[in-house]
């Protein structure tokens, strides 16, 4: 058979690609993607007190269900949703807060954080801010004062706090999340999450999304994170924006052996004799994400769709240049898109909502940094 003769642009060889890497110490986890790791970040005690009051918790969680083409697919693992307490400053707060979608469905008017998830969330908030103060900010990320009102703040800049904790229980090895991006709905742009693992220690895997100029220049990698039990990892602004990350099933998970008993539990297993173990042993990784809800995201902000849904905020992860843009820092030019979030669960069915967002015209911020040239 004949064929043309082989350009000069399909001659170039293919970029090359690397194996996937195991970033399995704080170190090499702040070198490669952009997060960081934190190792045994709550006391001993607390995180074994959280996760037995997430595990009794979780007995009601749901597993979620969207469309997905033509049929509904469940969630492989049971999540559930948390509003803190102190962030209802008011009843107009409250109602908002009930009315938060998920998968394009109002879901039920979410729980309280629990005592020792709102105690877990203060060491957390401060380990938070600590690194965030040594990190250089993204324009778009949020640049007002999250707490006006904390005393602190003087002394210690507080950049960064908690309103809403998202809580997964993946039980065993074969339960997972698939890869995505978190959703920026009410959480703005360029977002700082903060995720708790607490018992069995799963991989968290991120993979980049290459934007597609550099597509023939390089590959995307994958890069795993064994989270250990009480471990924080953190994400930061561009996460988001340029990784998709999972928690893969795995065949082999190792049992979790919880440092103290239950509260009121004396009786020793009855394996002690031969393992040494004090507490049984449990096959559950739970994980909390907690996460700031920006003023400027809040419900009421949030632009419907012709279906009568709020839409979602998705970032242009494969980040295509305009003309004029090429060659500018990707974080000036990236760009974030409204669309309709119906089909998720109208029978897959959507309409044809999609606007790039305006911060400007929108009225969001203020923002960490100048936006002239971010805002479209
Ligand atoms: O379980 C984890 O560590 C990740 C969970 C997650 O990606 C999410 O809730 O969006
Ligand atoms: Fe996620």
């Amino acid at each position: 058979m004949l064929r043309p003769p082989k350009s000069k642009e399909s001659s170039k060889p293919p970029p090359l690609k690397f194996p996937p890497l195991t970033l399995a110490t704080p170190e090499l986890v702040a070198k490669y993607v952009p997060c960081t790791m934190h190792l045994s970040v709550l006391p001993p005690e607390l995180a074994c007190r959280l996760y037995y009051a997430m595990l009794d918790h979780s007995e009601s969680w749901q597993r979620n269900k969207w469309w997905l083409f033509d049929r509904v697919v469940e969630s492989p693992h049971r999540t559930s949703f948390f509003v803190r307490h102190s962030s209802l400053a008011d009843e107009e707060d409250a109602q908002e807060a009930a009315q938060f979608w998920y998968n394009g469905r109002p879901t039920p008017p979410p729980d309280y954080f629990p005592p020792e998830m709102e105690e877990a969330c203060r060491y957390i908030e401060r380990v938070v801010n600590g690194e965030l103060r040594k990190r250089e900010r993204y324009p778009l990320e949020w640049g007002g004062d999250p707490d006006q009102n904390e005393e602190a703040a003087s002394k210690e800049k507080i950049i960064w706090k908690a309103n809403v904790a998202a809580s997964n229980r993946y039980e065993g090895g074969s339960e997972s999340v698939g890869f995505h991006s978190d959703q920026l709905t009410y959480l703005g742009p360029y977002p700082t999450i903060a995720s708790l693992s607490l018992g069995t220690t799963r991989v968290f895997r991120l993979r980049e999304v290459v934007p597609t100029d550099e597509k023939d220049k390089r590959s995307a990698r994958t890069y795993n994170i064994p989270l250990p039990n009480n471990s924080l990892t953190i994400m930061y602004a561009s996460c988001q924006e340029r990784f998709k990350h999972s928690i893969p099933p795995q065949t082999v998970i190792e049992p979790f052996h919880p440092a103290f008993p239950r509260p009121g539990e004396d009786n020793l297993p009855a394996d002690f004799e031969s393992t040494g173990h004090i507490t049984p042993a449990y096959n559950a990784r739970i994980n909390i994400t907690f996460r700031f809800y920006r003023p400027d995201f809040r419900p009421s902000s949030i632009p419907k769709c012709l279906c009568g849904v709020p839409c979602i905020l998705r970032p242009d992860m494969k980040n295509r240049y305009t003309q004029e843009e090429k060659g500018k820092d990707r974080s000036l030019v990236q760009k974030y898109w409204w669309t309709c979030y119906a089909g998720a669960q109208n029978d897959g069915k959507g309409c044809s909502m999609w606007r790039v967002m305006d911060v400007k015209a929108e009225g969001r911020g203020p923002f960490a940094g100048n936006t002239e040239i971010s805002s479209t």
